[in-house]
């Protein structure tokens, strides 16, 4: 290889050393073939003598017959060569191309023309600290100018360079250099990236790509010539870039090689971390300290974001693949729901309400768009509704998982703020994702224990409630019954899942009498043991309806409170409260079971309506007159009010 190195030949270890120190510059360059885009990194390539030799004598050569540039050495088959030979294999959108200076190591990442720009951008930029878009002399700002500053302004790239290409062209005039970059400034005025800078260049003669143009003396900054873009690129200053603010460890696995060692092994996506730190697990939120930093290496003092690294803390807490670990005062939001950008990479359409897998650092979950709010038109940046994406599509929309997680702002942590969407069934990429700020958020950690609805729903299975819903073809849901006894409560529960099960519905019916003898005959008929009993009943229901079930519940239930205890462990509308008011006078008079004349006689206790207190529901979903109609009346009444 014709590097500018000697080293390479004299000392290859020496030159490999000298290559570990130096920092990284990941970039991405956006334009067209058209716009000089192939010329351009051939051109950094070749002037950064990253070109093997057998390579430069194969382009000089098909230059003179293939070539668009005379007796110059065309640059663009370089790339152009690359390209199709990348186009043979499998088909990978975009092209990492390496080379190096004294000052730097690069990485460009290279997205191929104009088709399917928005995908195969977004999959360049997502690691690019900086982007260089190309503009032709000629042409100015184009609306593909506009498009590549958007994209990766969205994908928080905060060094845009506005490289204005083929200055050779337009007699290297300082006038209509001006004119473009007052043009832009327009697009500028509506970016987030704080640094934006011009470059006149020309990839094909070589004016400002390595060596300062003698033809555009004219070009300077701070009264001095240049600089020439690669000047810039192993100049911009992308250290400040990192968050260093917040700690960020995303747990990749949970390293036990033996009963002695427990390691968690990760990516630090933010901070710097040191042994001694508090860190705080989430969404556990048990806190602990760092004990030490192990590498391959031996135990580091400190590590920076983008270093691997394992953790051991000084408590044995339970910490699994993707919880993170944050520093103990980070405030992070646990949520169900976030408000994202999104890129949609694939050809069948993005359809809100369908499940999907989402990837969020190291964690997976289950979720599905549930709104989206506008889609963005990339060429005139301007907001419209959208009731699917299709591929390239960019939109805000409004994102529920199955499971709370930590939500980061990806602007302040790109590492922990971006997704991947996943399609479930082909386990094919089908879009990502920036987190913009949670939707709702979860209480705090310290009082989240005592939430029971957050400790029973949200369990970390695969197969999810949704997921059992679409097979069984319905949704899960509780229908409880409530009154006296001898009101009717069993046997309209028994008539109504009768009745579900000929229309093909799934469901589990729970009456007191048997549940009685199994799960809860440990219990009696005093206060504590029904709200015991109520209490058991009401998770039982919730499992089932999680199962996908139509769970029916015949309880007398009498107190109110353990009611809505039970209410509170479903979605709002997935309890529908059946009060089953026939007056005691009635139930007495049926007594099927002789209970009342007992109760009456004294020989049993706490009998309800009797000696033990039964509160009827203010605002039961259903209300059945069991006194004044019929058992068929009653069932057609509740009949559509349950399905
Ligand atoms: N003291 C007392 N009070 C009320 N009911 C009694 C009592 N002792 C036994 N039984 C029989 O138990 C059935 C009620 O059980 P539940 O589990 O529904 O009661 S509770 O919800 O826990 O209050 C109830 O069934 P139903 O008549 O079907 O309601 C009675 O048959
Ligand atoms: N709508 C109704 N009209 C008349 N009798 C009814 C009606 N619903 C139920 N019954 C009768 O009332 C008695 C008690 O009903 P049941 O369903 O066992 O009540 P619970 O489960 O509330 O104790 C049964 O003999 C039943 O046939």
């Amino acid at each position: 290889m014709a590097h500018a190195s000697d080293l390479i030949s004299d000392d290859i270890e020496a030159y490999l050393k000298e290559h570990e120190r130096k920092d990284l510059l990941r970039f991405i360059t956006c334009g067209s073939v058209d716009d000089g885009k192939s010329t351009l990194i051939g051109r950094l390539l070749h002037d950064s003598k990253m070109i093997y030799e057998d390579q430069l004598a194969a382009i000089t050569q098909a230059s003179k017959t293939a070539g668009t540039t005379g007796d110059e050495v065309d640059l663009a088959l370089l790339v152009d060569g690359l390209q199709s030979e990348r186009e043979q294999g499998i088909t990978i959108d975009v092209a990492y191309r390496f080379f190096s200076t004294d000052r730097r190591k690069f990485i460009i990442a290279d997205t191929p023309g104009h088709e399917q720009y928005t995908r195969n951008m977004a999959t360049g930029a997502s690691t690019a600290s900086l982007a260089v878009i190309l503009v032709d002399a000629r042409h100015g700002v184009q609306t593909q100018t506009r498009r590549h500053s958007f994209i990766a302004d969205l994908l928080g790239i905060q060094h845009l360079v506005v490289a204005i290409n083929k200055m050779d062209l337009v007699d290297y005039s300082q006038e209509r250099y001006e004119e473009i970059v007052a043009e832009y400034q327009e697009i500028a005025g509506k970016l987030n990236a704080p640094d934006i800078r011009f470059v006149p260049l020309s990839a094909l003669k070589g004016d400002n790509v390595v060596n300062p143009s003698e033809a555009m003396d004219w070009y300077r900054v701070d009264g001095k010539q240049g600089p020439a873009l690669l000047e810039l690129l192993e100049t911009v200053e992308i250290t400040h870039d990192q968050n260093l603010r917040d700690l960020r460890l995303p747990v990749q696995y949970v390293n036990r090689p033996n009963l002695d060692f427990r390691g968690y092994a990760g990516t630090l996506a933010a901070g710097v971390m040191s042994p001694g730190q508090k860190v705080r697990a989430l969404p556990s939120g048990k806190v602990s300290t760092v004990e030490r930093l192990v590498t391959w290496d031996g135990d580091l003092e400190a590590a920076y974001p983008g270093d691997a690294i394992t953790v051991t803390l000084e408590d044995e807490i339970d910490i699994s693949r993707g919880d993170w670990l944050v520093a103990e005062n980070d405030e992070v939001p646990l949520a169900t729901s976030f408000e994202a950008d999104i890129v949609w990479m694939h050809e069948t359409a993005l359809e809100p309400g369908k499940l999907y897998d989402i990837k969020l650092a190291t964690r997976d979950v289950a979720g599905k768009v549930a709104a989206i709010d506008y889609q963005v038109d990339v060429n005139t940046l301007e907001h419209r509704h959208a009731d699917h994406l299709d591929l390239n599509a960019i939109a805000r929309c409004a994102l529920e998982l199955t499971a709370p997680v930590p939500v980061d702002d990806y602007r302040t942590s790109p590492g922990t703020g971006s997704f991947i969407i996943i399609d479930r069934l082909t386990n094919i990429t089908v879009g990502a994702g920036m987190i913009h700020r949670p939707l709702e958020s979860e209480l705090p950690y310290e009082f989240r224990e005592h939430d029971s609805k957050a400790s029973v729903v949200w369990n970390r299975t695969s197969v999810t409630q949704a997921m059992r819903e679409q097979l069984n073809g319905h949704a899960g849901k509780c229908v409880w019954f409530t009154g006296l006894s001898g009101s009717g409560k069993s046997s309209l529960a028994n008539a109504l899942e009768v009745e579900l099960n000929r229309r093909g519905y799934h469901t589990m019916l729970l009456d007191g009498d048997n549940i009685r003898h199994g799960l809860c005959k440990d219990l009696g008929m005093g206060e504590a043991d029904r709200t015991e009993n109520i209490r058991r009943v009401g998770e039982v229901a919730r499992l089932f309806a999680e199962a996908g079930i139509i769970v029916i519940t015949a309880f007398i239930s009498p107190f109110r409170a353990d009611r809505d205890a039970a209410r509170a462990l479903f979605d709002e509308g997935d309890f529908i409260e059946v009060h089953v008011d026939t007056p005691l006078d009635i139930c007495e008079q049926r007594d099927p079971k002789g209970l009342y004349q007992k109760a009456r006689e004294g020989r049993i206790a706490d009998f309800t309506g009797i000696s033990s207190p039964y509160e009827a529901p203010p605002q039961a979903e259903v209300t059945l007159k069991g006194a004044e109609h019929g058992q068929q009346e009653l069932l057609a009444q509740l009949i559509k009010r349950v399905i």
